[in-house]
């Protein structure tokens, strides 16, 4: 058990299907770990099963030594947040009452925001470059616009545990790595990141851990560079690629070559047929 997130054999099935399987993650406080994996492998639903969305059918999952199955609702939403792609509960709000929404589990419920909620959405808003945008409404936004919307909002709920599905969906490239540098900042004064990212060159740069999923199962983990080899991303991804080494970080950078001829999944599913 670490003081941030330790998930232990964490089930969850749908309509049948086993959709998490016997997954086993743990992210210590004060690191960012990157959630990697083709489309479908199972990271939203993850992270929803963290963020208590959905409700696993077994396993555990602690955050800071506590059960998360028996937090309640509201201790929940001021210790995790979860930054999806889209906000689906805010069309026709403005960009700063959509950044203010992260304030509502520290506020009562019949009371407004107080002078250090408004301090909290404005340097919320200050920190993803938005304040020209405060006024507009979140509808109107382009998709960078709203990705940075909703890190925003998630910022101002000021969570110990902040979840992220794809933050860097949408951004250009100056957007995504002042995403990632933020998410190393969060984690360096403490909290505990997970991002569910598909570009494996920025989990390379930013991570200080990857977890790897195919088919609901954790396939590999640890720190990128051990992780991030050709051999698990030709059987993982289907890809081709070179692992070079940055000159001046060390850190790896995925230099692709080219689709392989068939993903391990596919040819373990073509010799069943
Ligand atoms: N409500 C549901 N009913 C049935 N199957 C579901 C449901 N929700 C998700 N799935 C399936 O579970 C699997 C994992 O989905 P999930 O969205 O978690 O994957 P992902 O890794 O986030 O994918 P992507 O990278 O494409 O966003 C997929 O095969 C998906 O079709």
């Amino acid at each position: 058990m670490t003081d941030g997130l330790d998930l232990s054999r964490v089930r969850f099935s749908r309509t049948g299907r086993l959709i998490v399987d016997d997954v086993d993650v743990t992210v210590p406080a004060g690191s960012l770990g990157a959630l990697l994996g083709p489309n479908g492998a199972g990271k939203s639903t993850l992270l929803h099963l963290i963020a208590g969305i959905e409700r696993a059918d077994a396993g555990a999952l602690a955050f800071a030594g506590s059960d998360l199955a028996a937090l309640r609702r509201r201790d929940r939403a001021r210790r995790i947040a979860l930054a999806e792609q889209e906000t689906h509960d805010a069309p026709e709000l403005r960009v700063h009452e959509v950044v203010a929404l992260g304030r509502t589990p520290h506020v009562g419920p019949w009371s407004g925001l107080g002078e250090r909620d408004h301090a909290v959405v404005a340097e919320s808003l200050a920190v993803l470059g938005l304040e020209s945008l405060a006024m507009r409404e979140y509808a109107t936004l382009s998709g960078g616009e709203r990705q940075r919307v909703n890190l925003a909002r998630a910022l101002a709920q000021e969570p110990e545990l902040l979840l992220l599905d794809e933050p860097t969906n949408h951004l250009d490239v100056r957007a995504q790595l002042t995403s990632l540098e933020l998410l190393r900042t969060l984690a360096a004064s403490g909290r505990t990141v997970l991002a569910a990212l598909h570009d494996l060159g920025l989990a390379a740069a930013y991570a200080d851990h990857v977890i790897v999923l195919d088919g609901g199962r954790v396939v590999a983990s640890g720190a990128p560079a051990e992780v991030l080899e050709p051999g698990l991303i030709r059987e993982v991804w289907g890809v081709e690629v070179e692992v070079l080494a940055h000159p001046s970080t060390g850190r790896p950078i995925i230099a692709y070559s080219g689709v392989s001829s068939a993903r391990a999944s596919e040819v373990a599913l073509d010799a069943r047929s």
